[in-house]
């Protein structure tokens, strides 16, 4: 049985490690906080970030950043898209040669705008097996082994089986994809379409508003995933339509309860404040707009959010302003 190690020990790093090691993967999981992780280690939970989901045997929770890499065959990232570069750069001289990445991070990166594989390529290169892993995934559920499934896309067949498998199983379900691109706007725009739709819900627009914000959203998502290459399947699959889903409507996203938040007026940083915990979607909107801007491509529902988190509209008035807007065709 191969060893794989995970670094970021938040909620989805850790949920992530507990369903490696439940199928029987000797998993390491690195967090940076030596004491939380001592901690975790000899409480066999992470009070802070998961309590409730007890750790399987054959999870160790560490801060040797070295023993978890050196120790693994693969190594999986889970930390927020703003940490990946840095998490890349340390362990860049631990990696061996044949060691592959997996990485689950949900966002591009804040600056350069850059998708997760293109992260990973500029700080590493090219010639390492690399996968991305997205879908309809509460940290929480997952921990508490509750079914769930997730795409996990590699262009390399064989190391997507790799990690596909060494998660599948005990009502978890990986599938796989070669459409690495589908699979990371997928997981990127859905946070922002959550943050739309929780501002919506907070100012209880209906759930006719809710509906109409999760479809044109995905509309959106589609148009920018398609000028991008990425396979329209993809995107009405589990790491596309699937986590839209799930996050616009259930309070357990943080992204979410961003915009509920917004929509009682606190600012983003009290928002930030109050939820504790990683909303990936305040800093991937405006790079999700520049992007589509890139690529002559329309998002509105998108626009709208930047606008707002930037403090440069209120609620109502991004309401106002997606309302008025003109008359079009629907797949135009
Ligand atoms: N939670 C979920 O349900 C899901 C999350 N994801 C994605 O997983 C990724 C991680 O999010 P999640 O675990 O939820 O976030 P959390 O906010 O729960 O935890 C973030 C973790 O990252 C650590 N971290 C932050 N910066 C660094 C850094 N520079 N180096 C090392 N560790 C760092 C934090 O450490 P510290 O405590 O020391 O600050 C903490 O352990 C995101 O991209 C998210 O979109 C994907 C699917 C589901
Ligand atoms: O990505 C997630 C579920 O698939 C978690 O969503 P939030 O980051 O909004 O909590």
């Amino acid at each position: 049985m191969i060893g794989l190690g995970v670094l970021g020990a938040g909620s989805y790093g850790t949920a992530m490690a507990i369903q490696l090691a439940r199928r029987g993967t000797p998993t390491r999981l690195w967090g940076r906080n030596e004491a939380e992780l001592a901690a975790m280690q000899q409480a066999r939970v992470n009070a802070r970030y998961l309590p409730g989901c007890h750790f399987p045997i054959s999870l160790t929770a560490t801060s040797d950043l070295e023993a978890t890499v050196q120790g693994a065959a693969h190594v999986l990232i889970v930390v927020p898209s703003h940490a990946l570069r840095e998490t890349l750069e340390r362990i860049a001289p631990l990696l061996g040669p044949e060691q592959g990445l997996a990485c689950a991070c949900k966002g591009l990166e804040p600056g350069s705008g850059r998708l997760v594989h293109e992260v990973v390529a500029h700080v590493l290169g090219e010639a390492r097996p690399l996968a991305v892993i997205s879908g309809p995934t509460f940290a929480k559920e997952m921990g508490l082994g509750l079914p769930t499934a997730v795409t996990v896309a590699s262009l390399n067949e064989s190391f997507a089986d790799l990690i596909a498998q060494s998660l599948h199983g005990d009502g978890f379900r990986a599938y796989t994809s070669d459409d690495v691109v589908g699979v990371e706007i997928g997981g990127s725009a859905k946070n922002v379409m959550a943050i739309a739709v929780g501002i919506a819900d907070g100012m209880s627009l209906g759930a006719n508003t809710r509906a109409a914000l999760i479809t044109r959203g995905l509309a959106e998502t589609m148009r920018l995933g398609e000028a991008l290459g990425a396979k329209p399947e993809t995107l009405m699959g589990l790491a596309g339509m699937g986590d839209l889903v799930l996050t616009c409507t259930d309070n357990q996203s943080r992204n979410r309860r961003m915009g509920l938040l917004l929509a009682q007026g606190k600012t983003v940083p009290q928002a930030i404040e109050e939820i504790q915990q990683v909303v990936e979607g305040v800093k991937a909107a405006p790079e999700v707009l520049r992007l589509a801007r890139s690529v002559g491509v329309d998002m509105p529902i998108t626009e709208q959010v930047v606008r707002l988190i930037a403090g440069e509209i209120t609620p109502v008035q991004a309401v106002k302003n997606l309302a008025t807007r003109p008359s079009k065709a629907e797949t135009e």
